[in-house]
Order: structure tokens, then sequence, then C-alpha cells
């Protein structure tokens, strides 16, 4: 369950969040799988509860109303569509599962595949569920319990949401229906939102009742579904994050807390010269690693000031260290442009959502940030895949905030977060020659638009990055050769 099943030489996936299905399907084949993209993470599939009080939020789509693939992302022969095409062209499809609840919303009832339900009784007829797939006594977790109440945690509803009882034969077969559902039209694999409001002990079943992937999809016959449990841990509460290790994979939530501080200069970037789990993480092969995601880029869950989009070369930094290091199995955020914390993606009058603009320069609009077609982290996907397994050597500092490190024989990236100069020469591990650096710029022909790098025969260079640069970083690597 520890295994994302990427295609031969692809490492990453992004997070296409309230991305439609036509429009991943596009994505997949114009830029995700000429790019290397591993894979796509994808907005919740099943139908949610429309909620116009609100204008449409982004939690909407965290209201389960049944199991139907109908959202505003699209119906469930687009679902199929788009798994295929991305498929087709290497690119995975990993889906948010919600099974820990079912809506409860207060003023509306109706799901975007038009399904009613009645929240007070209990009753939701388009899955079915009814009472007694529910927990009950009826209880609300109360912020205390996340310190002192495991049990709580578990058994008691998520603000406002109504909290099914997983230990329940027949909820049980509801929810490995749906994703055997998923599974037989090709994904590979499923975030578990709100794992930590669910035991171990009903994951394991529900987990092991899951199909192998589907083979026609080019999965290895046997192949089990990758899962990646969101526990948000940092430390303190009843429920930890090791109850969650033994069935898969857990969403490493320190991991973006302390880049972000680290980028950010709280902590020297001297210091991450031991990042992993010398530094409190997870094991490297447990993690599910991220700066931002959904919800903590708006302040929610996973408290502290995490890097968005929004202060972009810092946030780069981060991004860029993450994917050169080779600790955890990262994913990127792709996000819609917001100042409110609660609106949700570009929409027309009706409450369509509005595709992403593809500019001239590969870049998006109509109101779409896609983080993962901006230069500097697309390349570094590229520099993650050619570095492969290849171990981490020859770390280099300054006692400050430039640091520099191999990915032996197959890449080499120094980054200068200090308000002086770097100017250096040090050892990129690399075979000698002329290398274009891919975060100034790329290669054009036998030319390179931004730095250009000569590694000398004993595998040293003149690395520069100045304090004032555009970006702190400068990466090369096998194949960035001039
Ligand atoms: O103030 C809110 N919620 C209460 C505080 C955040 O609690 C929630 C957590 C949550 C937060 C922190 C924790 O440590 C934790 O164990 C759980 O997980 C959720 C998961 C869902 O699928 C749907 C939800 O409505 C929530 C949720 O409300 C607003 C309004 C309703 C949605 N929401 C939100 O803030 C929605 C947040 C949300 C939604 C989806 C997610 O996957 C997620 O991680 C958070
Ligand atoms: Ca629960």
């Amino acid at each position: 369950y520890k295994n994302p099943h990427y295609a031969p030489g692809r490492t990453t996936m992004v997070h296409l969040f309230e991305w439609k299905w036509d429009d991943i399907a596009v994505e997949c084949e114009r830029w995700l799988g000429p790019r290397g993209f591993g894979g796509v993470q994808i907005s919740p599939p099943n139908e949610n509860l429309i909620i116009w009080s609100r204008n449409r939020p982004w939690w909407e789509r965290y209201q389960p109303m049944s199991y139907r693939l109908i959202t505003r992302s699209g119906n469930e022969q687009q679902f199929a569509n788009m798994v295929r095409r991305c498929n087709n062209v290497g690119v995975r499809i990993y889906v948010d599962a919600i099974i820990n609840h079912m809506t409860g919303h207060a003023e509306e009832n109706v799901g975007t595949g038009g399904s009613t339900a009645n929240f007070g009784e209990w009753h939701y007829p388009a899955v079915p569920y009814g009472r007694n797939d529910f927990n009950w006594p009826h209880c609300v977790i109360d912020s205390s319990d996340y310190v002192n109440d495991a049990h709580r945690v578990r058994n008691c509803e998520l603000s406002g949401l109504k909290d099914l009882n997983q230990a329940t034969e027949h909820v049980r077969r509801m929810i490995v229906n749906y994703m055997n559902h998923l599974i037989n039209l090709g994904v590979a694999g499923f975030r578990i939102d709100a794992a930590k409001h669910m035991w171990p002990s009903d994951l394991r079943i529900i987990y092991n009742r899951l199909n192998n992937l589907n083979t026609a999809h080019g999965f290895p016959s046997g192949a089990r579904p990758y899962i990646y449990q969101e526990v948000i841990d940092l430390g303190g509460e009843a429920v930890s994050r090791n109850e969650y290790t033994p069935i898969g994979a857990v969403t490493e939530f320190k991991f973006g807390l302390e880049l972000s501080g680290a980028f950010q200069r709280n902590n020297q970037l001297r210091w991450l010269v031991n990042w992993g789990t010398p530094w409190g993480l997870l094991a490297s092969n447990d993690a599910l690693t991220f700066i931002d995601n959904h919800d903590n880029q708006r302040g929610h869950g996973a408290g502290g000031n995490i890097l968005t989009y929004k202060q972009a070369r810092p946030y780069k930094g981060a991004i860029a260290f993450m994917l050169a290091h080779a600790y955890g199995f990262p994913q990127l955020m792709s996000s819609f442009v917001f100042d409110d914390t609660e609106a949700g993606p570009p929409m027309d009058r009706s409450g369509n959502i509005i595709s992403p603009a593809i500019n001239s320069d590969n870049t998006c609009g109509n109101g779409w940030v896609c983080e993962h077609r901006w230069r500097q982290i697309y390349s570094m996907v590229v520099f993650r895949n050619v570095a492969g397994n290849a171990p981490m050597t020859n770390w280099w500092d300054n006692g400050s905030n430039q640091i520099a490190f191999c990915r032996q024989g197959r890449g080499f990236i120094a980054f200068n977060n200090d308000s002086w100069n770097l100017n250096q020469n040090l050892q990129t591990c690399l075979p000698a020659g002329t290398y274009c650096d891919v975060i100034s710029g790329q290669r054009n022909g036998n030319n390179c638009t931004g730095k250009r790098i000569t590694v000398g025969n004993d595998g040293r260079a003149i690395i520069s990055v100045g304090s004032n640069d555009y970006d702190m970083m400068l990466a090369i690597h096998v194949g960035s050769e001039s």
C-alpha cells in the first residue's frame, strides 16, 4: 500500500485541486505526460452537497451525499475517459476518498447528482445509509478531545458531519464497492481523507478488501492500491500517525511546516544537513510529502505559516528542496487564485467551474495558478526523475543560509537565502561538461537561456547565486548539458 505504482522514471504527483475531468485528461496529454509527472490527485469524484448559502465553498466537495460519480468536475463517463487517457501517457490517477462521514450541513439538502437526503434522520437513500450505519450515541468532537480522547475523535462528529460506523458490515460494503468501482476504472490509489477520525483496525479490513489494480491500465498483476492517509498530527494529540503507518503511507504535515519555516529564515538552511527522520519526520517510505495542501494553504488544519504560491520566491525554493532531496514521496499543489479562504474554484453564474486558460508562455489564466506549469517547478520534477535513487552526497554550507548538495552522479543543486552573494568553487559530482541551469532558464539547442555552468574533470565548478537573483537556487543535472 506504500508504492504509488508510477510508470518507470516518474516520481512526483500533482494535486489538480477542483479541476474538471475533461481538463485533466487534456493536461495529462499536453503537459503532465510529456514533462514526466507521475500522477494526479483529483478532487473527490463522489456526489457532494450543493452549498449555495456559502456561494459554493471549496469544502462543499468534502460534504458527501452519495458515492455516485457526479460532481462539478464531471460524470462517470468523463471520469473513466480521464483515467484511460492519463494512464495511456504514463500519468496515474489518485482519488481523494471521503469515507469517514456524510454531509450534515443544515441549510441545503440536494447533491451535485440531484440526490436528496434527510440528515436529521441520518437517511441517505442514494447510497443507501440509515441510522444504524452511523455512530451513536450522537456526539460532537470538542477541540479538547484531540488532546485527551482518541475514542471521541473517531466516534463523534467532525464539525456537523454525520459520522459513519466503519465497524458495521453494510458501511464497509458500501465503501469497498465505491473504491473497487474506481479501481476497476483504472485508478492507482487513494488519499484517505480524515483518516485520524477512523479506527486503523476498520481501515485495515477495508483496504484488504480492495481489488488489485487493473492490469488493463498497465499495472503489474497483484499490484495493491497506493494508500496515503490524511493524519494531521504535529505531536501532542491523543491520536498518533504511527497508528496508521502499519496499514499505509501517511501525509507528513511536519515536512511542509518545517521547510516553510526554513525558507522564511526562521531556521538557517544549514540545519537541513540531516533533513529526514532526525527532524522527527516519518520514515521516508511512509511519507507523502508536500509544502502546502488545499487545506493548510488557507490557514486551516496544520497551523503555522505555510508557504504558498502567494510567497512565490521562497515557495519555489522550498519546492526545489523537496524535489531535489531524496526523502519521501512528494506531491505538488496546483491551486486556483483565492483571497477569501472559503472561496471555491472560478465559476460562471450558474455555478459551472471555468476551465483554466493556457497562455502562450504555458502559464495558466482564468483564475488558475498552475504551479505545476512554473518553469522552476516542472524543471525540478525532471531533476527528481533523473536523480532516481542516487544518494545524497557532498553537502556544503556556509554556516548560514547557503547550502549545496549532490544526487551523486545525477544532479547538483545550490541555494542562497543569505543577503549576500554565493560565489564558490564546489563539487557537483557530475561528469565534466557544460550544463544549463534549469532554474534561471533552460537548454535551447546548444545554448542556455539562463546560467551556464562548466564542470571540470574533477567535478568542480564555479557556482554563483546572487542574493538578488530572480530565484534563490541553481540546479544542473545529467540531461541538462548545453
Ligand atoms: O471551520 C471549518 N471546519 C471546522 C474546522 C476544520 O475541521 C475539519 C477537518 C479537520 C481539521 C483539522 C484537523 O486536525 C482534523 O483532524 C480535521 O477535516 C475535515 C474533513 C472533511 O472531509 C470535511 C470537513 O468539513 C472537515 C473539517 O471541517 C470549515 C467549515 C466547514 C468545513 N471547514 C473546514 O475547515 C474544512 C476543512 C477540511 C476539509 C477537507 C480536508 O481534507 C481537510 O483536511 C480539512
Ligand atoms: Ca469517524
